[in-house]
């Protein structure tokens, strides 16, 4: 490799570090605010599970994917990985407080 390569590699990898960051901060956000949402549905009775809410974030998601230029079945995929990890600890809050 050249050392121009290096170096170019070496800007990138950073960007890419940075942009690891911002998006673990991101997702640590989202889950701080779903979390909420668990307890208040819990607190309410209302299920884990929303299709329909998630049906309208999907569509949402399209738009912002294709204005973007990220692929959609990769952005469906991430969004379905998310969600169900979010559903699970919703599951689990309802659980506990079913247990108080
Ligand atoms: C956060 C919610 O609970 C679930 C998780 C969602 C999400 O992570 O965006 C969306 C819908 C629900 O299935 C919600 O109902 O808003």
């Amino acid at each position: 490799m050249t050392s121009n390569a290096t170096q170019q590699l070496s800007v990138l990898r950073q960007r890419i570090d940075n942009i690891d960051a911002a998006l673990i901060y991101m997702l640590a956000e989202r889950f701080r605010c779903t979390n909420e949402v668990g307890h208040l549905k819990a607190a309410t009775h209302l299920p884990a599970c929303d299709p329909a809410r998630e049906a309208e974030q999907i569509q949402r998601l399209k738009k912002l994917a294709e204005d973007a230029g990220l692929d959609m079945a990769f952005t469906k995929a991430f969004f379905t990985f998310l969600v169900g990890e979010v559903v699970a600890k919703h599951k689990i809050i309802a659980r506990q407080n079913q247990a108080k």
